[in-house]
């Protein structure tokens, strides 16, 4: 199982490294990763679990995270409706997104950076994102809100980018124009 003592935390050079495409159809071994990267989620959320295991709660995961440079993210969590979304999915891709901005009002954190960095971090407020799931089918969702702010950090780990990379440095907490704030 995936601990904390597996992530990576800032600094490390693969956080900042472009992440290669897995070719397909994913191996055993990438189906695996993959899959834990879901368990530790969930075992994450789970208070017995992570009390246990020393585990941070999170939301989202990219392989990088888990010094593996290939295209994974795995998302899990609840909305307000208490309705699970739970995504798992091999070269994920942002094929679209909406002209106007979202952003979480208590701005994001990551598993990767031990420390709070305060600050707004503008993101697309709707995302259509293409996929390989693990059972090989393609997957294409349209996203907003919660959900599609974390496919938006989950990718930009793909790509060597992370969080803070587009808070505002001179004034962080500067309202984002033509975007919403999501509380
Ligand atoms: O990469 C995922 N990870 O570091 C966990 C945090 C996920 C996350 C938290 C706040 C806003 C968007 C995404
Ligand atoms: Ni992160």
């Amino acid at each position: 199982m995936i601990t904390m003592e597996n992530i990576i935390r800032d600094g490390h050079p693969t956080l900042r490294e472009v992440a290669k495409e897995v070719t397909l159809p994913p191996s055993e071994e990438e189906i695996q990763t993959l899959k834990s990267m879901l368990e530790f989620l969930i075992n994450s959320q789970n208070p017995e679990i992570a009390e246990k295991y020393g585990l941070r709660s999170g939301i989202g995961l990219a392989a990088p995270q888990i010094n593996i440079a290939k295209r994974m993210i795995a998302i899990y969590l609840k909305d307000e409706n208490e309705k699970i979304h739970s995504y798992a999915l091999f070269n994920p891709k942002i094929i679209s997104h909406s002209v106007e901005g979202a952003y979480l009002s208590a701005g994001e954190g990551c598993l990767s950076v031990d420390e709070a960095i305060p600050g707004f971090v503008p993101r697309h407020a709707r995302i259509t994102v293409k996929g390989i799931a693990i059972d090989g089918t393609e997957v294409k969702v349209r996203l907003k809100g919660l959900l599609a702010i974390v496919f938006q950090h989950e990718i930009d780990h793909l790509n060597g980018v992370m969080f803070y990379d587009h808070i505002d440095s001179k004034n962080p907490l500067k309202p984002i124009e033509n975007a919403l704030p999501l509380d």
